[in-house]
């Protein structure tokens, strides 16, 4: 299966809540009506006979069109999203993260078959057994709809402004009319995309190295694996990575993080259990300098029991890197577990005063009805979303793709 197919189905799992609801909301109160009559191919013109005969062309002669039959239907030429390699020469301007050059065997999927060209309306309807001719349920967009498909929205997590003003626009010319499920589905995915689409952002990468890449976030989170699966797809696309297990407090996340490093194939710099972080992200700084090394990626302790220590200690992180590069850190990540719904709200505002927060990346979009959140977080602090974690190995990392998420989570199928 290709690397988006195997996302959209995982990301698919999420959508039981939203999809669920909305089905549920049209059928209350729809009202089940014949379906439009079936659009007829236009017939062509009669064409008056020629005067003299004309010798028509012999359909054997013609050798038949060379139709591709084995294109990947779901995937992209290119990848669009996905991380670019970076131009060797100096740019101004970020360049977007890395692809890996060696990509990953799931990307090649050669079985899918393209639809047939010119197929007539309905007919893939027809071939997948859907009876086109089956009566379609519609219900009348009116304020009790509206105040339960707002009432869904906030259950499933995007918060009431967005919610509120999510409805307001499907509403907008379109009250008291009378929609479908697929209908009220792909109006929503719709305006899911458009706030998506201004925050899909890849992790941008810089011509100046090391690029220094701080990463915060709450325990639990997924920081270690996400800096292992970022590490993975740097390396891969050649570039030298190093990594700072900055949360010396802790020697089990230390050990986590060394795990990740080795799989990565990336060096992870370690200090003694309870020495200062930043002593060790100033050493990491010195050795990434040294070394040459493109990305340092330094992970950093979660505990937001307190406060106060937590932004110290951050604070004298990147005071200490800045002696040895004033720009650094060049990314602060915040790494959010979607799992938690609304509390990821209050931890980006939290950690948006605990430090300057450039990115995120959400994990655990795997198997959680609670992908809404993202909506809202993309709506309320419009930062970038660099990636998205969709599983716990190496390569469940992917860049994140406002439709897909849309649809994924709307349960709009394709
Ligand atoms: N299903 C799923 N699990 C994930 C994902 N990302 C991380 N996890 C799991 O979440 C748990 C916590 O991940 P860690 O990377 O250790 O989180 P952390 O923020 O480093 O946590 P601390 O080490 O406690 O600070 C682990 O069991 C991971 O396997 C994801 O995208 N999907």
């Amino acid at each position: 299966m290709s690397l988006f197919g195997k996302l959209k189905n995982k990301l698919f799992k999420s959508s039981s809540k939203l999809d669920e609801g909305l089905d549920a909301i049209v059928q209350d109160g729809g009202v089940e009506e014949a379906p439009e009559p079936p659009v007829e191919a236009p017939q062509p013109e009669p064409v008056p006979a020629p005067a003299a005969p004309v010798e028509a062309p012999k359909p054997a002669d013609t050798p038949a069109p060379d139709v591709p039959q084995e294109l990947p239907a779901d995937l992209p030429d290119t990848a669009p999203d996905m991380p670019q390699p970076v131009d060797p020469t100096p740019v101004q301007t970020p360049v977007e993260a890395p692809q890996p050059s060696d990509p990953a065997p799931d990307l090649t999927p050669l079985d899918i078959p393209a639809p047939a060209p010119e197929a007539p309306k309905g007919f893939l309807n027809r071939l997948l057994g859907r009876n086109s001719a089956a009566p379609v349920v519609r219900r009348e967009l009116d304020d009790d709809m509206l105040e339960q498909l707002e009432e869904l929205l906030i259950a499933s997590d995007m918060g009431v402004d967005t919610a509120l003003r999510v409805t307001a626009n499907i509403a907008e010319g379109r009250y008291g009319k009378k929609v479908s499920v697929q209908e009220i589905k792909e109006l929503l995915a719709q305006e899911i995309a458009r706030i998506m689409e201004p925050v899909a952002r890849p992790l941008p990468l810089y011509p100046k190295t090391p690029q220094v890449v701080l990463v915060v976030g709450v325990n639990g989170s997924g920081k270690t694996t996400t800096i292992g699966k970022l590490a993975s797809q740097f390396k891969a696309a050649g570039k030298h990575v190093v990594i700072a297990a900055g949360d010396t407090f802790r020697a089990a996340a230390v050990e986590q993080l060394q795990v990740w490093g080795d799989r990565a194939g990336v060096p992870v710099l370690t200090a003694p259990e309870g020495s200062d972080p930043a002593s060790l992200a100033f050493d990491a700084m010195t050795r990434a300098q040294a070394e040459g090394a493109d990305l340092l990626m330094i992970d950093t302790a979660g505990r937001l029991q307190n406060r106060q220590d937590l932004m110290e200690e951050l604070a004298k992180i990147v005071r200490v890197i800045r002696k040895k590069d004033p720009d650094a850190p060049h990314n602060t990540l915040l790494v959010l577990d979607a799992t938690t719904g609304q509390n990821a709200i209050s931890q980006t505002e939290t950690f948006q005063k605990l430090a300057d927060v450039s990115g995120l990346v959400m994990t655990k979009l795997d198997g959680t009805a609670k992908g809404g959140v993202l909506v809202a977080l993309a709506d309320k602090f419009g930062l970038p979303i660099h990636a998205i974690g969709v599983g716990e190995q190496i390569d469940d990392l992917a860049p994140f793709d406002p439709e897909e998420f849309a649809a994924a989570l709307t349960g709009l199928e394709a």
